[in-house]
Parts: structure tokens; sequence; C-alpha cells
């Protein structure tokens, strides 16, 4: 709703409500129509203040209202009505002005911010464009390359920078609304006809052909087959080149497409599962909202490795002091000199000051005494870990939190080394770890509730978004990767080629296909994985393409023991100019030896489309999520959504490979599965598991009401 008071004689002050972020409700909407009407039929009322409730204006429309039918007045012709007010209107902007709330704002004749709120169009991120008149607007009112570059990266920018761009009329450091009332009450007496953004003429460009050409391109590009992108541009276009009523016509025509389109529903889903990740709970009945976390004032990273320097970076970016360790000599003098640089950069990007004197160094162990947590980042090797722990466990002054950056290693076995294996949990980060958003919180069988809120909560000090998940081998994502890989290298043996596969993958949204991933990462981390797990060879007198009883490819190890690890040997599943080369090109090499490994083998190569690589791929790969469900190391689909959006590429637009299995079908799944697995009965992940027949049985229930049929959750080690 909205509140309505007159101050300072003469304005009339209209206030959101609607905690937390004051989003545009019917309620809401209601309200400003009913205020807007007092104020204006009020004759002490010279001019109109709008703002916020608690420090925000708006955050936009309510995206809740998005999944039903349209209540209370729409938000075009309620913005329309305030721009077309006959008394002049002031938004008062701070905290935050987004989406929706910045297009009413753009209906308001002037915008007072301040100079730290943010402000911005993020509609493409819901899989939307701007469609309350946002689009039109704002070219209108700072040109159409700075829109094009809001509009279409949904980026937010703060007051200050409104400021520069013409977005807002004044920014201040001082209490928003009293210098909106201020200011509303020197504008009282100007009629406010010339501030009519709609009625403003787009700002020329010398080339506009150009100009949405590139940005097109660029759009595209980056889209990865997402809509949103492609409809802001061409909205925008429209802004460009058409008079306001039929550049509204045609923002309306649009987001009527995107609406219907189910990516953004997908996307929707996707915002509201990252905010649901928040709320963990442990098997034990431990939740986020009954457990207080451990403070962390500061914190050891041990071993400098890739993942220790981007750990080590985003600690201190949280405002944690640090200490790195590292015991080779010349390893810690290229960390401290890479973490430096690294901190720079981001303090430049950031417009601060670097937070140097926030990292120490040291290349023994000692200083762990005085730390509030340890976060050990040495390279994946289980005895290894073991020791560290070990040390660590002798070394630390009592209630130390005691986390792994393992990708998959077993988190009891790590706390079972230590006296309080309570406060052992898993943190596993994805690289690089100062940028990427997500982080794998891993509790083990004896993790304390404390040290699972404790990672979680320092995972969200520094950005991220993270998810608790249970422990059993490669935790969430790297398990579900496991059958995904799987199949990739099945297909090749059956008769296609890694371009191919990353092809049909980039295609359907992936950023890169699995081949151009697993060269990016190096072949040779999964060659010891396996080789740890007594993989590698084949037991006597059977197929060298079976193990443990199944089908095995043994095609990665094969081109491991050619010294082919990937990129950094500048030869994979593709070929690159050098060593440490970025451009993947198809490799005759590698499809002669395909086709040698088929003969030896006595496969006929046959032809695979498109369809067999991404259900092969996908629907193994979806299948193994709803294990993980199943075994209770995920709490809910979200979860697992959460993590491959933000951890595996999985594109956006499709909400995460849960979701997609919805929206697939899952009994269309289910009988994919079952037609996959009875032609290849060797491979265990493609027999659809207990919960997703479960699901079909019960009418294929939307993915919200899927926790309704998961057990209670229970370590799997
Ligand atoms: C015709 C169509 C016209 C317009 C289209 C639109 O306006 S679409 C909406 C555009 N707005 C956005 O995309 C903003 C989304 N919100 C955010 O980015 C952040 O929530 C925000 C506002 C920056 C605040 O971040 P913060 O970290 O402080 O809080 P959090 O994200 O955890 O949000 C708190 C709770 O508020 C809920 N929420 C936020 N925004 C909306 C919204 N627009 N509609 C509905 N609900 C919203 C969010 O889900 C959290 O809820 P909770 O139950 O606590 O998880």
């Amino acid at each position: 709703m909205a509140q309505y008071s007159r101050v300072s004689g003469t304005v009339g002050l209209i206030t959101l409500l609607n905690p937390p972020v004051n989003a545009l409700s019917a309620a809401v909407r209601q309200g400003i129509v009913d205020t807007m009407d007092k104020a204006l039929s009020d004759r002490k009322v010279k001019s109109v203040v709008i703002c916020g409730h608690n420090g925000k204006f708006c955050g936009g429309a309510d995206i809740r209202e998005f999944s039903s039918p349209l209540t209370g007045p729409p938000l075009i012709p309620l913005i329309q009505g305030v721009e077309s007010a006959a008394k002049p209107v002031v938004a008062a902007i701070e905290g935050v002005a987004l989406g929706g709330g910045l297009e009413l704002a753009l209906g308001c004749h002037y915008r007072i911010a301040h100079s730290k709120a943010r402000l911005g169009l993020p509609e493409v991120h819901l899989g939307l464009l701007p469609g309350a008149g946002g689009s039109q607007r704002l070219p209108r009112l700072i040109g159409v390359p700075a829109a094009l570059d809001l509009i279409t990266t949904g980026r937010h920018v703060t007051g200050a920078e409104a400021l520069q761009l013409g977005l807002v009329d004044k920014v201040t450091d001082r209490n928003t609304v009293d210098e909106a009332v201020k200011f509303a009450l020197s504008v009282a007496d100007q009629p406010p006809n010339s501030r009519r953004v709609s009625t403003f003429p787009c700002p020329r460009h010398p080339d506009l052909d150009a100009l949405f050409e590139g940005a097109m391109q660029r759009v595209r590009q980056r889209a990865r087959g997402a809509l949103a992108p492609v409809a802001c541009v061409q909205a925008v276009r429209a802004a460009a080149t058409l008079p306001y009523a039929q550049g509204m016509e045609r923002e309306r025509e649009l987001m009527a497409t995107l609406f219907t389109s189910g990516q953004a529903r997908a996307q929707q889903y996707h915002f509201f599962a990252q905010r649901a990740v928040g709320r963990w709970s442990m098997p034990s009945g431990a939740r986020w909202d009954t457990t207080k976390p451990g403070a962390v004032h500061k914190a050891m990273v041990i071993g400098l490795g890739t993942m220790g320097r981007g750990i080590s970076v985003a600690l201190v970016q949280a405002g944690v002091s640090v200490v790195a360790m590292e015991t080779n000599e010349k390893q810690l003098m290229e960390a401290k000199q890479a973490i430096s640089s690294m901190l720079e950069r981001g303090a430049k990007r950031r417009g601060v000051a670097p937070a140097l004197d926030k990292i120490g160094y040291s290349s023994n162990m000692e200083p762990a005494a005085d730390v509030d947590l340890v976060i050990e980042a040495v390279f994946e090797d289980m005895a290894l870990k073991k020791k560290v722990f070990q040390q660590l466990s002798a070394l630390c002054k009592p209630g130390t939190f005691l986390c792994s950056n393992t990708s998959g290693l077993d988190i009891d076995q790590l706390a079972s080394e230590t006296r309080h294996p309570e406060l052992v949990v898993g943190m596993h980060f994805f690289a690089p770890a100062h940028v990427m958003k997500l982080l794998e919180v891993v509790y083990g069988s004896r993790s304390s509730p404390q040290a699972v809120a404790t990672a979680m909560e320092l995972g969200k000090q520094m950005g991220k978004v993270s998810v608790a998940v249970g422990n059993c081998r490669g935790f969430v994502g790297n398990r579900m990767l496991k059958p995904y890989l799987e199949q990739a290298f099945f297909l090749l043996e059956e008769g296609t080629t890694p371009e191919f596969v990353d092809q049909v993958l980039e295609e359907f949204g992936f950023a890169m296909g699995v081949f151009r991933m697993s060269d990016l990462s190096g072949l040779d981390v999964g060659w010891r994985v396996r080789k740890a797990d007594g993989l590698l060879n084949a037991s006597e007198g059977h197929s060298a393409r079976i193990r443990q009883g199944c089908r095995y490819s043994p095609l990665g190890d094969l081109l491991c023991e050619q010294g082919r690890f990937g990129q950094k040997t500048g030869r994979g599943w593709y070929q690159y100019d050098k060593p440490g080369g970025r451009v993947a090109k198809p490799d005759p090499w590698l499809h002669g030896f395909l086709e040698k490994f088929r003969t030896q083998h006595g496969l006929v190569a046959r032809r695979i489309d498109h369809q067999e690589v991404l259900e092969r791929c996908l629907y193994a790969l979806m299948n193994e999520g709803f294990r993980i469900l199943e075994d209770g190391i995920a709490a809910g689909p979200e979860d697992i959504d959460v993590i491959y959006v933000l951890g595996y590429s999985w594109p956006p637009h499709r909400g995460g490979p849960m979701f997609y299995a919805g929206m697939v079908g899952l009994q269309k799944v289910l009988e994919r599965l079952e037609h996959y697995h009875q032609e290849h009965p060797d491979i265990p992940s493609l027999k659809p598991c207990n919960l997703l027949r479960n699901l079909v049985v019960n009418g294929s229930p939307p993915v919200h009401k899927w926790r309704e049929f998961l057990k209670k959750p229970q370590s799997q080690l």
C-alpha cells in the first residue's frame, strides 16, 4: 500500500509501503493511484514527493505476482498518470530504485537520489525487458548508448553515477526525503510540462544502424540463447526510431512474447531459488534461523595455488584479515605478487583503496594458533589433506573452524583426523574463487550447525550464494558432472566427435561444451581421481571398456597417457596454437585416434543426432540430481539448480537441471531414460531413479512441490 501525508505545508508526501523492498504489488499500485488522486485534488498541495518506506525507494514490480493473472491497476497507465500530473512530482530515491521502481521514478518530473542508492533496470535477468515504459523513457533521458548498456546488462549504478548519466537531477548524502521535499518546494510553481520524459525527443546518434548492429552482436554472443537481451535491444531501437506511442506498442509486443516464452519463468525461478538456498537446514533439524554463526575476524588460507589465491582475495575483500600460507618459497613469492595485483585491480574497479594491510604471509602453519577459521586449499590429495588437518587440530585455539576447499573428498575422513570434528566443514569454491558467485558448504556427519552457519555466513560476506549440501563423493556439482562426462565419452566411442557434442551443448546454452571445458580445466585432474579409484586398469579377462562391472570409457586415460592434458599442454580433445593457448581447433589426430579406438574395440560408428547428444548428456545428469535429492544430499531442487547455474554455466534461462526436467516433462524424461537404459543396460546412470518414477506416478507435480516427496535427509557416508 502507500501512505499519504502533507508536509512543509504544501508538499504531498506519498510513501510506498511493502517491506522489505516496497515492491509494486497490486496493493501498492492501488495505493499510488489513490494517494496521487488525493495529492492532486488537495488545493493546498502544490507539489508531490514519492518515496519508499524504510530507506528503500522501490525494488520494482512484485515478481511473485507474475505467476498469477493481473489484479489491481496496471503499471503503465499508473506511471502515465504520474507523468501527466499537473503538479510537479519528485522521486526521492534512497536504497534501491530498480525495474518498475526506476520506471516509476522516470515517470516523475524530477529525481533526487542518495549518492549510495542503487538504480537500474535489471528485468533482463528475469527474462523480461523494462516493460512499463522504461525501454522508451530511459533512452530519451540519457541517450541510446547509455540506455542500451543499462537495459541489456541490467547493471545497477550508484546515485553518483546516475547523476553523471543524467538519470537523476540531484544527488545528496543527507536525508533524501528531506532534500526532495525542499526541492519540491522550490519547483512548486513551475509547471511540469517540459519535464515529461515521454515527450523528449530521443537524443540523436550519428550512426544508429551501426550502433544497434554492434549491440545486437554483443548481446547475442553473451545471451547463449536467452531471448530477453535481444528483445531489450529491439525495444531500445523502437525508442530511437519511433514516436513514443508506437515505441510503447513495440515494448508491449516484445514484453508479451517474453512473458509467454518460458524463459522468464525459468529466470524468475532462479531469482527466488538463489534466495531460498539461504534458508538451509540439516538432517538434525538445525536451521538457518535458529543457528548463530561464529565470528570470523581473522582467517588462514593454506596452499596458495590458483584456488588459495582467489580465496585469500575474496576474504580480504570481505573485510576479513588473512594469513596466507604456502610452504613452497617460490610459490609463496609468486602468490604474494599475484594476490597484491588482484587486490589492486579489484579495488580500482570498486573505486576504493586496496586493503593490502589486511593480508600477511607465512611459510609455516604457526599463525594458525591465532585465527578464527582456516581454509585448507592444498592439492586434491586425501593423504596430504589429512596431514594438514592433523597439524591444524594440534595448533589451533579451541573453537577454530577448519574448512577444506576439496571439490569432492570425504569431509568425514578429514574431520576424523581432528580433535573437534564438529568444527570441520567443506567450503568448495569455484575458480576463480574471488569472482565466481557459488560456494558449496558441505556438512559431514559430525559438523556442528554452528560450523555450517559460519561457513554459510562467511560465504555471504564474500558476496557468494552459499548452498549447504551433504557429504558424498563429488558433493552435488561434481557428482552430477560424472554421468554427464561419461555420456559424452560414450557418445565419442559410438561415433560422434567432440566438436559436435560441444556444439549441441553450447547451442543449449552452456558457456562451454563438455570437451572444451575439460581441456580448460585439465584432463589430468580426472585422470588422477580415476587412478586413485583404481579405475585405470581393466581386470584380467575383462574388456578394456568395462570397470567394476559397468561400462567404462578409457578415452580420457588414453589421451593423458599421450601427455594430452588440454589447454595447458596445447593438446587435449582439441589442438591449440601453443601450450596455454585458448582457441580450440579440431584436431585431425584426435579423429584418427577415435577411429582406431573404435576399430580396435569392434565398434561401428553410427550417426548420432542432436537430440541424442542432449538427452544422453543432460538426462543422465538430471537423473543423478534426482538421486541426490533422494539421498538427501541436497535439501531441494533449488539447491541443485543454483549450484548448476552459478557454478557449472547451466543457462539461467533454463532455470537449472531440475527445473528444466520439469519443463521438458518428467514423464518424457523418464521415458527417454528408460529407452536409453534399455539400449545400454551396462550404464547404471541411465537407469531412472525411484524419485523420478515416484514423481511421475504422482502426476509430475511442479518443482516447488517436490520437497513433499523427499525422505528426511541423512549422510551418505
Ligand atoms: C510490467 C512489468 C514492469 C516491471 C518489471 C519489474 O519491475 S521486474 C522486477 C525488477 N526488480 C528486480 O529485479 C529487483 C529484484 N530484487 C533485487 O535485486 C534485490 O532483492 C534487492 C532489491 C537489490 C535487495 O537485495 P537484498 O540482498 O537486500 O535482499 P534480497 O535480495 O534477499 O531480497 C529481500 C526479499 O525481498 C524479495 N524481493 C526482492 N525484490 C523483489 C521483487 N521485485 N518482488 C518480490 N519480492 C522481491 C526477495 O525475494 C527476498 O524475499 P525473501 O522471502 O526474504 O527471500
